[in-house]
């Protein structure tokens, strides 16, 4: 046996599921090459590594007006405060929560919201990503703080969720849903949670007002490959899965900014003229949703 051989049986590949669609290939592999300094270098000020925006007003005193390195640096960690403030707000909508609980994260990205949400509730996360990438990143993290026995990513996708029928008290996406026909993704979360259980999505979506998607909501779905879907069919997905909405906030004006800010750093994507522009024009809307599995 060579010796290559031999470290082949040792280390086995660990399992990573054959996509259920082409689009859902091109989404894993997006995500595991995904990397921009402006989601490595956020998560890098306290571990937290998120891929979705912020909300709250920019806390000026804490940027100051120090010389250009330092000024750039904080500027880093009030972006990243602002997108960890979103996840705050996204956990307050998901009622009570025991340590007992299991919560699933679909679309859970690097792992930050999970993290977040144990360490606010003691609770089990289980995350689902379409990339091996993300999941094993997640689970490093998870390792490093000493949870990885209660959080946990796995590459799955989210309409097709591994576990039984009522098996969580609650679950999210949180800036995950375009990437799925709505109507498939609410029947899965409605089979996950009991009777009782508690959905929450933080979304981007386009307004019916504005008649079809404007073309920032187009240049957005060109940049991130996905799909935003209107404010109105979140609404009959949800009626008609048995998702009963509780809260509809809109956040529209509580991103914007961070959206503002961000487009002041070094670290800008390209893709901020394209959020500020509908966010104002009122063509796409940042919208949670909280909602009861009836
Ligand atoms: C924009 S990121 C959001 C990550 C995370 N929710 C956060 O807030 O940091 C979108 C995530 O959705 C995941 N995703 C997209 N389609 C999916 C599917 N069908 N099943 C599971 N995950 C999916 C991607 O793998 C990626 O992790
Ligand atoms: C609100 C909408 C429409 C979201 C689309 C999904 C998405 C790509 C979210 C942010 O990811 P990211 O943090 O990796 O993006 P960026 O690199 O721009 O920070
Ligand atoms: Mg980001």
């Amino acid at each position: 046996m060579t010796s290559n051989q031999s470290t082949d049986l040792k280390v086995p590949a660990p399992f990573v599921p054959a996509p259920a669609s082409p689009y859902q290939g091109e989404i894993a592999r997006y995500w595991d090459e995904e990397a921009r300094p402006v989601n490595l270098r956020l998560g890098d000020v306290d571990g937290l590594y998120h891929h979705h925006y912020g909300v709250g007003e920019v806390d000026r005193d804490a940027l100051g007006d120090a010389g250009d390195g330092e000024y750039e640096k904080r500027l880093i960690a009030e972006l990243h405060r602002l997108e960890s403030a979103q996840t705050q707000v996204l956990l307050d909508h998901l009622g009570p929560v025991g340590r007992d609980d299991t919560l699933v994260d679909a679309g859970c990205g690097r792992g930050g919201s999970m993290v977040m949400a144990h360490q606010r509730f003691a609770c089990r996360v289980e995350g689902l990503t379409l990339s091996a990438k993300q999941a094993d990143f997640a689970n490093r993290r998870a390792r490093e703080l000493g949870v990885a026995d209660r959080v946990r990513a796995r590459v799955c996708n989210m309409l097709d969720m591994p576990f039984e029928s009522g098996r969580a008290a609650a679950s999210w996406n949180n800036e995950s849903s375009m990437y799925v026909d709505l109507h498939d993704l609410f029947a899965e979360h409605s089979r996950v949670l009991g009777t009782g259980g508690r959905y929450v999505t933080i979304t981007g979506c386009w307004n019916p007002r504005h008649g079809q998607p404007s073309k920032w909501v187009s240049q957005i779905n060109a940049h991130f490959e996905c799909n935003i879907h209107s404010r109105r069919e979140y609404l009959r997905a949800m009626a008609d899965n048995r998702l009963v909405p509780a809260a509809v906030v809109d956040l529209t004006e509580a991103t914007l900014p961070y959206w503002e800010l961000r487009a002041t750093s070094s670290l800008v994507t390209g893709i901020e003229e394209a959020f500020i522009n509908s966010y104002r024009d009122g063509s796409f809307q940042y919208l949670l949703i909280a909602a009861d599995r009836v």
